[in-house]
């Protein structure tokens, strides 16, 4: 007997042409508006396109990405398959690319153990170490902002993962890890590789006209497993010796010595994860970071208003700590706005079916691309009224509290479902320390150039999985005299 599906119609989408399907109308940049637009169109929250034989959906309300993923999600776990990075590149090892399976499932249980909300405590010490030494670049060399932003996101963590110190600059295994992102970056972009549209040209040999693709995948791979071997072989070494500073690996490999597992399949487990948080923390930090302060030009009364809260509760001379975030829901408030303005991931990371499903009377075929327009869901004005403009108050109640009413950014953000991003956590507190511990002591404006004229940011976002704001000059000096001492003398005790 048919599967009742098996008659239903698809989803509404644009017109589709015999073959290529949609593939003329699909957006090359910005897809997340375009797709919003379609919805709008269309009068649907859940359109379907297809793209020479593709089938894509893309959810564009709460609603239908909650219904698909969350609750759907033994059907809608798997991943889109990924032949460039994931066949030729040796990304595979990572299980935020890997199929839906008990690979993924014994990866992500791994992550899990050390990143729930009270695992995750135990990194709150070393986000606050590396956010002081933060603080100290920045006043040191305020211009480079988005270098220190990335240094710090780098700290951190290999800190968690690895006990690793990171050097001030030319650190080997912030450049290895670096030099991987960036070769993912380019085996994953959209469109670039034909082997994604025909995966059999995998197999043909690198001498063969136009097989170039195969000597880059070649030396990608390298820089994979350098990214992944080298900071866990120095952690290991310092692990044996004794000398280690508490991270993943340092608690991983202690459960593994005390379990029966496979330990040798379990250690090879315990360095693809860690070198999967690399991957997921960086880019995403350095994203809210930059937007952070780019919020700060955009609305000067919101910085006034944090600097108040802040004076009011943490006491002269101190700096805001975690236990203070009960009582600096203002702080929290332009977190939360920070990441719903412009937020990291407008289409999240795609999903896939593993099997065909019926939902609200439409058939969504196996192995469709299922797409969640976060983007769309953070910026619908039933939600968040004037959805671009960014207002921090937007999340505070009558009682001066964060109104539970309003909905968490958090509950899309972050991804949905088995998939939901397991680093959100301890996302949430090194973002939050860093930020409050920046308007604690940095006043943040536009700069002004040399005939006094004040120098505007363009607000553009360079488009991307995820997205960073354009380079923008701003300026950031010092409270005080006492907030520079403050910083330099915190900056020492933690060298
Ligand atoms: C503000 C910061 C961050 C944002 C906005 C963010 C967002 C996301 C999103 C949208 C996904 C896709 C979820 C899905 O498939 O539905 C994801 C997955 C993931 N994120 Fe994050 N993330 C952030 C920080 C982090 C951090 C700090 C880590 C590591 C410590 C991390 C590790 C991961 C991993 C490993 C996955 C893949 C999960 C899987 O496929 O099972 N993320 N993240």
């Amino acid at each position: 007997k048919r599967p009742s599906s098996h008659y239903a119609p698809l989803p509404p989408g644009p017109k589709k042409l015999p073959l290529i399907g949609n593939l003329l109308d699909m957006p090359t940049t910005f897809e997340w508006e375009t797709y919003d637009r379609w919805c709008k169109e269309l009068g649907s929250d859940i359109i379907h396109l297809e793209v020479a034989g593709t089938s894509i959906v893309v959810m564009n309300s709460a609603e239908v990405a909650e219904e698909l993923l969350d609750q759907h999600s033994a059907i809608h776990s798997d991943r889109p398959r990924l032949v460039m990075v994931n066949e030729l590149m040796g990304w595979n090892f990572s299980f935020g690319l890997m199929a839906y399976g008990d690979e993924w499932r014994a990866q992500r249980k791994l992550f899990q153990q050390e990143f729930h909300p009270q695992a995750a405590e135990r990194f709150q010490p070393l986000e606050v170490r590396v956010t002081h030494q933060f603080l100290n670049r920045l006043l040191e060399d305020p211009k480079n902002y988005v270098h220190h932003i990335r240094h710090l996101a780098a700290s951190t963590i290999l800190g968690i993962a690895y006990g690793i110190d990171v050097q001030e600059d030319n650190d080997p295994y912030v450049d290895a890890a670096e030099r991987a992102l960036v070769s993912l970056g380019l085996g994953i972009a959209p469109g670039v590789f034909l082997v994604e549209s025909i995966p059999a040209l995998k197999y043909i040999p690198e001498w063969f006209p136009g097989a170039g693709f195969k000597r880059k995948a070649r030396e990608w791979a390298r820089y994979s497993t350098i990214m992944r071997e080298l900071p866990y072989v120095a952690a290991k070494k310092e692990i044996l010796q004794g000398t280690a500073q508490p991270s993943f690996t340092s608690y991983s490999l202690e459960k593994l010595a005390e379990g029966e597992e496979d330990v040798a399949e379990q250690e090879q487990r315990v360095q693809s994860t860690a070198a999967t948080m690399y991957t997921g923390a960086t880019d995403s930090t350095v994203s809210v970071l930059s937007t952070f302060i780019l919020a700060m030009l955009a609305k000067p009364e919101a910085l006034k208003r944090a600097q108040e809260e802040i004076d009011s509760v943490v006491q002269s001379g101190e700096f805001p700590r975690f236990s203070d975030q009960e009582r600096l829901p203002y702080v929290t408030a332009i977190v939360k706005e920070t990441m719903r303005w412009k937020n990291v991931t407008p289409l999240g990371i795609p999903h896939a079916s593993t099997s065909e499903d019926l939902y609200r009377g439409y058939r969504i075929p196996a192995g469709s691309i299922m797409v969640p327009n976060i983007w769309a869901i953070l910026h619908d004005e039933n939600t968040y009224p004037e959805p671009h403009t960014f207002k921090p108050e937007r999340f505070i109640g009558e009682d001066g509290k964060i109104n539970p009413a309003v909905k968490d950014p958090d509950t899309a953000l972050f991804g949905f479902g088995r998939r939901i991003c397991p680093g959100r956590f301890m996302a949430f507190s090194s973002i939050w320390i860093a930020v409050a511990s920046m308007l604690a002591v940095f006043d943040i404006s536009k700069p002004v150039d040399e005939n006094g004229n004040v120098i505007e940011p363009t607000f553009e976002y360079i488009p991307s999985m995820a997205c960073v704001p354009a380079p923008f000059e701003c300026a950031l000096k010092p409270r005080s005299a006492q907030a520079e001492d403050m910083i330099r003398s915190m900056a020492s005790e933690h060298s």
